[in-house]
Order: C-alpha cells, then structure tokens, then sequence
C-alpha cells in the first residue's frame, strides 16, 4: 500500500490517493470523518481549529461500502479558503494580485528559508502553504483506511498524550492507562479537557500568556499484530525503521523511541531483554515488554508500543529574530495566529502514520487482491506460529 497527499493549507481542498488496498473490505466514510474529527480536538489549538470542520469525500475506489481494489482517492475541503481565495485562487483578480505582498521574511523553525532556497521562490508562502501541517488531515485521511483494514484484523491502534511541556500523564489517571482500558473501542483519544490533564492544561495556559509554545511526547499501542511481521534480511524491510521514519515525517516530530527506548543506554542488558514463554493459548510470547513489541525489525506479537517526540511549535507570539530576504534587515517574526501546543492532535496524526505503516507491511507479507483472502491467510499464519 502507498499513498501520496496533494493540497496547500489555505488552498481549496486536500487530496488524499491510497493505492494498494485489497478489494471487498467493508469501508465507509464515517470511520474516517471520526477520526479526522478527533485530530481537529485538543487543549491548546489556535483559531484555524475553530474554521475549519474537516469531512473526507470518498470521489473513488469505493462502491457501496465496499473497496474496489482500484485507487482510493479522498478530498477534504479547506473551509478556511473562503478567506484566502484573492492570495491562494488559481486565478486571482489582476488588480488584487498586484496589491499581494510576498512572504520575505523566513519562521524560525519552520521551513520557509530552507525551502526557499532550495526552490528557488522569493516569495516564501510557495513553501510555508505546503509544509504545514494542515496536510496531516490528509494522513489521517489515509491512515483510517488502514486502520479500518487493521481492525477488520483484530489489531487495535491508539495513540494518546504522554507529556506536555514536561508534564506526565500520571499512570493511574493516565490518558495512557484510560487509553488502553478502551482500546478495542473507537478509541476516541482524550483531549485534554478534564481534571486528569488539569496541570498540562494549565501549563499550556501559562505558555500561550507568555507567547510561548509547548511540544510533548505522545505513544502508539498496537495490540493483535502477529509475531514475525516486517524482516531482518535487508535494511529497508524492518518495520521499526520504516515506523521510525514515518513518525518523523510528522510535522515538528524529532524523535522516537521503542519501549525503553533512550532508558535502554542507561540499563543493564538483563532488565532491557525480554525472556520468551509459550502456552497453548497465546503460543510463544515474552515474559515482559521492554522492546516494545520488536526484535531484528520483526514483530514478536506482543503489543507495539512507541513515543513520538514533537517540539514546541515554532510561530510564536514572544517573536524569535530572524532577517528579512529581502533587505537583509534582521526583524522580529509577528504573527496573527498559531496553535500554543499541538500535541493531542498529533498524537492522532501518529496512530494513523503508524496505523498505514503496519497495513503495508501486513499486505506486503500476506499479498492477495481480495480482502477477504488476505484475512485468511493471517488467520492461518496466526495459527501456524502459535505451534511452531
Ligand atoms: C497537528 C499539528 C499542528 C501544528 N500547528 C502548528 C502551528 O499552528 N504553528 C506552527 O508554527 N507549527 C505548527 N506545527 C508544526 C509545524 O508544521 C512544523 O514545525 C514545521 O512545518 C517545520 O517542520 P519540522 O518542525 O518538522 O522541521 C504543527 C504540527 C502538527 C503536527
Ligand atoms: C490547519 C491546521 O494546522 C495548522 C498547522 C500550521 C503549521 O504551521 O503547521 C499552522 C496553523 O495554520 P494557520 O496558519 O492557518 O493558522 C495550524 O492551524 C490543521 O491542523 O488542520
């Protein structure tokens, strides 16, 4: 499976194309308006969230709830283009596009300077409407298909908040313990809006009246994926990585870690490895999880579990120096809007990046052009391992 997005942030519409998605798998567009609905919620957004209600078409690849088999292509409007239509419109009056300033002055930490320089464009919204993260709405898009194939299955997906500006979830009241007690539900991931989360929320509060902004780190739990899936026969086709790689693809993500993750440089190897057991029921499993679900870029069939680490978000009201290409007059970055924190909608972003990683790798290692011949073969192979 593949898929490419299309579509600038205040342009007229996202396009989404999902190739490679088996034929006859039941798929309606309700399960992905849910979750693009989940990634517009979340403490700490700024106002673009409150324009914008994001619902996915399905223009084809779908007959009667049912894939094709064909390629997927999805839309989702930009409401917010209704504002923009004299700078973004394919077609601008004259007079009007005259009258538009060009983008001269690069955000720090964004990638307005280094794509400027590399596409040659002195007016620097060519790069900043593309590289928002206003296109995660397309991911998510794609990411729902796959995480209706997982389901169908018996693979659960969530992604939630573990830290806020330094802030943890406390496990007892968790959004990761609340999280994983729901898992098999629809999994609406919290968003930050009760008295667990008060003190992440607070510190989002505080951050915004300073100007500030606050990154954080989110996790992915996987249960049901079975053992042995992605391989250890060439770099490319381990699965961590290519998760690894995907979840850094996410706007403003730095980092990743697997179970212990970085905690595993400070221990000795006898707590990091995981010691296998085999009963009848689950055949070979691992006493503890401290890889978190991987071993030699394969699946050991116990839960995935993986952090994302984003950063603060970079536009900020407390304005950072910067220089004008232009004039090359040093300046201070003003903004009219920006989201102070972001981390709950990214972890939904995350759950869907890995969630469409996981579904190539199962129809890569279980090929078939019909879905229900492909549940098949899973189904068997779960049961071929489970005795091996
Ligand atoms: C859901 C989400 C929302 C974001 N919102 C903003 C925002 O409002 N303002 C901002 O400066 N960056 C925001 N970002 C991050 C930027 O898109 C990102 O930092 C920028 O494109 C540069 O890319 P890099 O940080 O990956 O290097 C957001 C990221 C995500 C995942
Ligand atoms: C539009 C979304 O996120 C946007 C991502 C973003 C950025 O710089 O990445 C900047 C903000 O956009 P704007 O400049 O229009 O206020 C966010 O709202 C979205 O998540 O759908």
């Amino acid at each position: 499976m593949r898929y490419l997005t299309a579509g600038e942030s205040h342009g007229k519409q996202l396009t989404t194309i999902v190739e490679g998605v088996p034929s006859n798998m039941p798929l309606h567009r309700e399960d992905i308006n849910a979750s693009l609905l989940r990634r517009q919620k979340g403490y700490g957004r700024g106002k673009r969230m409150q324009i914008e209600k994001d619902l996915a078409e399905i223009t084809s690849g779908v007959r009667h709830g049912y894939t094709l088999g064909s390629p997927i292509s999805l839309v989702i409007n930009n409401d917010d283009f209704r504002h923009w239509v004299n700078i973004m419109g394919e077609d601008p009056p004259e007079e009007r596009q005259k009258s538009r300033r060009a983008v001269s002055r690069p955000r720090p930490g964004h990638a307005d300077l280094n794509g400027a320089l590399k596409y040659g464009h002195r007016d620097m919204r060519n790069v900043l409407e593309r590289s928002s993260a206003r296109e995660t709405a397309a991911r998510v898009s794609a990411g729902a298909i796959a995480k209706t194939l997982l389901k169908q299955l018996g693979i659960d997906i969530t992604g939630y908040v573990k830290e806020i500006g330094g802030i943890t979830a406390e496990e007892n009241t968790s959004l990761a313990a609340a999280e994983r007690e729901r898992i098999s539900e629809e999994s609406p991931v919290r968003t930050l809006d009760d008295n667990a989360e008060k003190p992440m929320m607070d510190a989002i509060d505080q951050a915004k009246k300073d100007g500030d902004s606050l990154g954080g780190v989110t996790e992915v739990y996987v249960e049901g994926m079975p053992a042995g899936i992605g391989s250890f026969v060439q770099y490319d086709r381990k699965l961590d990585s290519r998760i690894a790689g995907n979840v850094v693809s996410i706007n403003a993500f730095k980092g990743v870690e697997f179970g212990l993750g970085f905690e595993a440089a400070r221990q000795n190897g006898s707590d990091v490895h995981d010691e296998i057991a085999w009963d009848e029921t689950t055949g070979y499993y691992r006493k503890t999880n401290r890889l978190g679900g991987f071993e030699g870029g394969m699946t050991t069939g116990m839960p995935i579990v993986v952090k994302g680490v984003m950063k603060p978000i970079a536009t900020l009201y407390k304005p950072l120096k910067s220089v004008d290409i232009e004039t090359k007059e040093p300046f201070s970055a003003s903004i009219e809007r920006s989201d102070a924190c972001a981390v709950p909608a990214a972890a939904v972003v995350m759950e869907h990046v890995v969630a469409f990683e996981l579904a190539n790798a199962l129809t890569e290692q279980f090929p078939n052009d019909q879905f229900p011949k492909l549940k098949q073969a899973v189904e068997d192979y779960r049961n071929e391992i489970r005795w091996f």
